[in-house]
């Protein structure tokens, strides 16, 4: 089954109506933005690792029933350059370019000495990230690249360092109940110290102080957490957020910074400075936002490797946060393009499924109880607490399901108690061929799945005055791998997960990785919404088979 990976998509610039199959609730107007790996060779030059892709952006704009379709290429200096060159000439992820081949050995050498603090990609094509009323295409790195949504025209790009001394940011911020930004990036050896900074970009700025300013511009350091190791600070994709208080796992699995400083001149990729220890602890900290201190006490747990915080909540006095967790890093792995070719599926076989897990830290110091005993009194879970000597606590997870990633909740209910987690299933090969519905109270799950089918992350987005955690819908990108079946846009009822509509959209659609819904609402009145004039040009998408 070829669904051609490593294949250039098509860009879709004017916007296509899709055919619509089932109804679409009335009350559903927005947008479906979403963002991942397009473009993975430029002339006679490929990509190794799957993220290394060039970022394609994608959108589903659903009015009064119709669903249309576009996407554009992030133009970000990294694609304008490699276009220009017609070769790839800036550095991902999991490939090094060397930007000018023909130069003397007295300019190479200066040039490799100039890589020693490297300037990263701007190719932001893991998520989309709202700030304020602005948008941004988001990666990993200092980078973000701001956005129109409705024309997914390319606009400023915006270097993190300007405003808080970050070298990578995730591309998963939480937001407060204010829409305030909360994002995490990592200070590499800046003034002798290594540390994870925690920031805040504020939602709005207050005129007297605004004159048209970005609220980037008021990003401020809301706490760090000093780094165990100076030259090996630990990699993280995302992190916990609750009302009182953030989570972050510093995991076994590490920038190597001496590494990253040589591997431009050694040859190698910026991947091959991360490596999985599996000797060593995963420890938890949790910064109260009160005192925007992490808590005194030592928390850990097991080696572990984990992508995605799911949720977090407080309750009787614990935190409990639930996250997807692998053994080792073999998801990275297989994710080289050489893994996902034709016979993908005898290549790529992930040597640890990602679980469900749920781990639980007592609030309160328990500095009286008995080494060895349970600090967790929850009925809720079996998630334990082992207090240790010298102020150590060992966590031990609850295992809430096996085979799921890119988990989503009602975000709603983000930092609070909460039941649902819609997820991709995925068991022993990365690719997801089914959308879930795992409820934790109960431990049971509804699943969507239909031949040749691979769904994207499933977003759900409430009804309107919602009261029912599940009340709403999901929306999910599906690909096929039958040449028949064209792309179309799912739309599940959340609560029975059974089909409400599909858009079907006969164009060469991606598999993306993340993305958000801009509800009409969103929009001010001085950013209208396009206006239905705008959409009546669109044309039509039958839905015809792709040849
Ligand atoms: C370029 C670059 C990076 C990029 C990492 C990327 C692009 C990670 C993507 C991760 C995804 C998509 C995970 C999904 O679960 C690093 C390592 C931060 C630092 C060095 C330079
Ligand atoms: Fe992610």
């Amino acid at each position: 089954m070829d669904v051609g990976f490593g294949r250039n998509k098509k860009e879709q610039l004017e916007p296509v109506r899709a055919r619509v199959t089932g109804k679409i609730p009335t009350w559903l107007q927005g947008m479906l933005l979403r963002n991942g790996p397009g473009m993975h060779t430029v002339g006679e030059t490929r990509y190794n690792h799957w993220f290394d892709g060039l970022a394609l952006l994608h959108s589903f704009t659903i009015r009064d029933g119709e669903v249309y379709y576009r996407s554009k290429y992030l133009r970000s200096d990294t694609y304008n350059a490699n276009v220009e060159a017609n070769r790839i000439v800036v550095s991902e992820f999991g490939t090094m370019a060397y930007p000018d081949p023909c130069k003397n050995i007295f300019s190479k050498a200066f040039s490799y000495l100039s890589h020693t603090i490297p300037d990263f990609t701007d190719n932001c094509l893991i998520n989309i990230m709202k700030c304020g009323e602005d948008f941004y295409a988001t990666t990993e790195t200092n980078y973000i690249r701001k956005i129109n949504p409705q024309t997914l025209e390319t606009l400023e790009k915006v270097d993190y360092r300007k405003y808080v001394a970050v070298n990578v940011a995730t591309s998963h911020p939480h937001y407060d109940a204010a829409g305030n930004v909360l994002n995490m990036g990592t200070s590499i050896v800046d003034k002798g110290k290594t540390k994870y900074v925690i920031f805040k970009i504020p939602a709005t700025v207050p005129e007297d102080r605004k004159k048209g300013k970005s609220p980037l511009k008021h990003t401020e350091v809301f706490c760090s957490i000093p780094s165990r190791s100076l030259l090996s600070p630990s990699y993280y994709h995302s992190f916990g957020f609750t009302e009182n208080y953030i989570i972050f796992l510093e995991q076994p699995f590490k920038l190597d910074i001496l590494k990253m400083a040589t591997a431009y001149i050694r040859g190698v990729t910026w991947a091959s400075c991360l490596a999985f220890h599996r000797e060593d602890k995963t420890y938890i900290h949790i910064v109260d936002q009160r005192t925007r201190k992490p808590m005194p006490t030592k928390f850990y747990t097991d080696p572990m490797v984990v992508f995605h915080h799911v949720n977090a909540y407080e309750e009787d006095g614990c935190l409990l946060f639930d996250v997807v967790a692998y053994e080792d890093s073999s998801l990275y792995q297989l994710f080289y393009l050489a893994n996902l070719n034709q016979d993908f599926e005898e290549h790529s076989r992930l040597t640890s499924v990602p679980v469900l897990r749920r781990f639980a830290v007592p609030l309160h110091a328990a500095q009286d109880a008995e080494v060895g005993s349970n600090l967790i009194k929850l009925t809720s879970t079996t998630a334990r607490a082992l207090k240790e000597k010298d102020n150590q606590v060992y966590c031990q997870p609850e295992l809430l399901y096996e085979g799921l990633e890119l988990p989503r909740i009602n975000y709603a209910h983000n930092g609070k108690r909460y039941r649902y987690v819609f997820a991709a299933e995925v068991q022993w090969s990365p690719i997801p061929t089914k959308i879930l519905k795992y409820d934790i109270l109960t431990k049971s799950s509804l699943k969507w799945e239909e031949e040749h089918c691979w769904p994207a992350e499933p977003l759900f987005v409430p009804t309107p005055g919602a009261e029912d955690e599940d009340d709403g819908i999901i929306l999910s990108a599906i690909v096929s791998t039958d040449p028949q079946k064209p792309p179309f846009l799912l739309i599940l009822d959340a609560k029975s997960f059974t089909e409400l509509a599909r858009a079907s959209i006969d164009v060469d659609m991606h598999l993306d990785l993340h993305g958000l819904f801009i509800p009409d609402a969103d929009w001010d009145a001085r950013k209208q919404t396009p206006s239905q004039e705008a959409w009546d040009r669109a044309s039509d998408c039958h839905g015809a088979p792709q040849t």
